[in-house]
């Protein structure tokens, strides 16, 4: 194969998630008006946008649950609606979500919501599912003690957590993190995010992570994509975003509170 060709191959094994025209609106109120994005293996892309912008709906449409007017999206090189129904389920079990507010099931154990997903998908004997399930809570750094409680009787940082955990236990290659910090105070939601980066680093997963949290979007994210006027207005690293001269950008990315973060990584040794 010629060495162009090969990279470009290389290329296009190293896109996890690429979404293409992708079009959504409901009852004739168009949201996302062909939108078009890409994920790298290994990255933490941020996916930030006003208010009702449209990220969680496109969160939504990647992962089946909402209809789409137009386009594709492929996971893992396969385009979702044109695969097999084996070939879906593999998928499938390939990604991890963690809802918006968590989502943890109230009536269920930390341990019993770990191993939801591992019932609807294998078929284990119950001990293998209990020290698996421990082995997930244990690397969120939850104390093992937290296997027995309910959502309830958890911190937010620990319903985080263990949300993460559930996410994790079919061990998936990519991650979708609808506000993960949301609700957290900052030095929780800065645990949480050095988590993640920890999680990257450690399990070479890829990371899609939904967020408003700017301290994210300094600290964690490599890339960060920009949600407006139903697509992605700019992507690239936060140093592309301070230059950016969208107004919407211009005035989350370099608004007083950013400009203490920039200030704070700068002074960091
Ligand atoms: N199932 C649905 N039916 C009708 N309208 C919907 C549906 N889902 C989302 N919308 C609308 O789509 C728009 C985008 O919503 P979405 O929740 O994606 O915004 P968002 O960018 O995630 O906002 P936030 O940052 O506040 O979570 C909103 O106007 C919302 O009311």
């Amino acid at each position: 194969m010629p060495a162009t060709e090969a990279a470009r191959d290389q290329d296009q094994q190293d896109i996890v998630l690429s979404a293409r025209d992708i079009t959504v609106g409901f009852s004739g109120k168009i949201i996302l008006d062909h939108l078009s994005l890409d994920i790298r293996r290994g990255e933490i892309l941020g996916f930030v946008g006003a208010s009702g912008a449209g990220k969680s709906v496109l969160l939504r449409t990647i992962l089946g649950l909402n209809r789409k007017q137009s386009g594709t999206i492929r996971l893992f090189g396969v385009d979702v609606e044109q695969a097999s129904d084996v070939e879906r389920l593999r998928i499938d079990m390939r990604l991890g979500v963690l809802f918006q507010h968590g989502a943890l099931f109230s009536a269920l154990t930390v341990l019993e919501n770990v191993q939801v997903p591992m019932r609807e998908y294998l078929d284990l004997p119950k001990k293998l599912m209990n020290e698996l399930a421990m082995l997930k809570i244990e690397l969120v750094g939850l104390p093992p003690d937290a296997a027995r409680k309910y959502p309830s009787e958890l911190s937010g940082g620990m319903v985080k957590r263990a949300a993460l955990a559930r996410a994790l236990a079919l061990d998936p290659d990519i991650v979708f993190l609808d506000e993960p910090t949301s609700g957290l105070d900052p030095i929780s939601a800065a645990e949480f995010d050095e988590l993640v980066v920890k999680l990257r680093d450690t399990m070479d997963l890829t990371v899609y992570m939904v967020t408003h949290d700017l301290d994210s979007l300094f600290t964690a994210c490599d890339r960060i994509a920009v949600l407006g006027n139903k697509k992605v207005l700019v992507e690239g690293t936060i140093e592309d975003m301070m230059k950016s001269d969208e107004p919407w950008v211009k005035s989350y990315f370099r608004g007083k509170r950013a400009r203490q973060l920039d200030l704070a990584a700068r002074e960091q040794p």
